[in-house]
């Protein structure tokens, strides 16, 4: 059987509550989603597969960027040398908790900070070949056994000086460096939706179960109310995009935190088109579903 990879994001929306400053999210829901990445990881080594994870800031990240105005560079903020280094603390710490909380059970955690692997050049513009060495060795962890975990970070830009590198961008320059069969992010809403599901809940409001990774324009809005220096759900949809029209046999999924589709996704069961997934498939064509 051919080994298989797989990257799963865990959006700061599902781990963070957004709604703070360093604050996990509730522990049930931090439990329940980590038990479902440890359940998942057993099926993919019975099976010969692997996994990448990356989780998101959240609370731990997207605040902070925006109150020292690190995303344009440090030319335009006077405190960037106490905002950069707090970032960074605030990172590693979620990204410990996230990886001690994995480790006690025994899945194999590698922490990465992308800070360390590469000085981004004007952010998002930043060229692939830049993201070799993050990739070589997220292969080589691959290769020996290990779960890699990066997130989004500060890092330093050859351009900018510093900049926000989202883990969504992290997910696709690697699909684009690494054989990679399936993406998903994990969020705290069930996909894509016209507007915000939190601020509109009524039926005018369904759930996009698949999105045309061709479509130019987005339709979809992006009123989150929480901080978000990375573009929030809309930057999502854009990467999601990127990654299925840049190699279309990649499955590009996103789903809630706990869900079923979540487990089912991360397990690698196959899509099953007659199934009604509460999920957001992104495709490059409406009959690509089954996988
Ligand atoms: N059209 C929309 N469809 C779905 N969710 C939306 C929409 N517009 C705004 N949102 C909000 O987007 C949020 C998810 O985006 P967000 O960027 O916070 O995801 P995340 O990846 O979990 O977080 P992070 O960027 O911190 O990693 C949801 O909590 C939802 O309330
Ligand atoms: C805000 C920081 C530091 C990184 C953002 O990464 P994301 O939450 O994956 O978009």
């Amino acid at each position: 059987m051919t080994k298989k990879v797989i990257i799963v994001k865990l959006g700061g929306a599902a781990i963070t509550d957004k709604r703070g400053i360093c604050q996990l999210s509730d522990p049930s829901q931090l439990e329940k989603t980590l038990n479902q990445v440890e359940t998942a990881y057993q099926h993919l080594t019975q099976s010969g597969h692997q996994l990448i994870l990356i989780h998101g800031a959240g609370s731990f990240g997207h605040p902070q960027a925006k109150q020292y105005n690190l995303k344009p560079g440090w030319t335009t903020s006077a405190n960037y040398l106490k905002g950069f280094s707090h970032i960074r603390h605030c990172l590693q710490s979620l990204s410990q908790h996230i990886c001690s909380s994995l480790e006690s059970r025994n899945v194999p955690v590698l922490a990465m900070s992308p800070l360390d692997y590469i000085q981004t050049q004007d952010c998002e513009q930043t060229p692939t070949e830049l993201f070799k060495p993050m990739a070589a060795r997220v292969q080589q962890y691959l290769d020996l056994g290990f779960v890699p975990v990066l997130h989004g970070d500060a890092v330093l830009d050859q351009i900018r000086g510093c900049t926000i590198l989202s883990g969504d961008i992290i997910m696709y320059q690697l699909t684009r460096l690494i054989t990679v069969t399936r993406c998903i992010f994990v969020t705290d809403v069930n996909g894509i939706y016209k507007t915000d599901p939190k601020q509109d809940k009524t039926d005018k409001n369904p759930l996009i179960t698949q999105i045309l990774a061709q479509e130019q324009e987005l339709q979809q809005s992006n009123n989150n109310t929480m901080v978000d220096v990375t573009g929030g759900m809309q930057g999502k949809i854009k990467w999601a995009k990127k990654i299925v029209l840049s190699d279309d046999k990649i499955d590009c999924i996103i789903c809630k935190w706990g869900s079923k589709e979540a487990l089912e996704m991360m397990s690698l069961e196959p899509i099953v088109k007659q199934d009604s997934y509460q999920m957001t498939i992104v495709t490059s064509t409406l009959e690509s579903v089954v996988s």
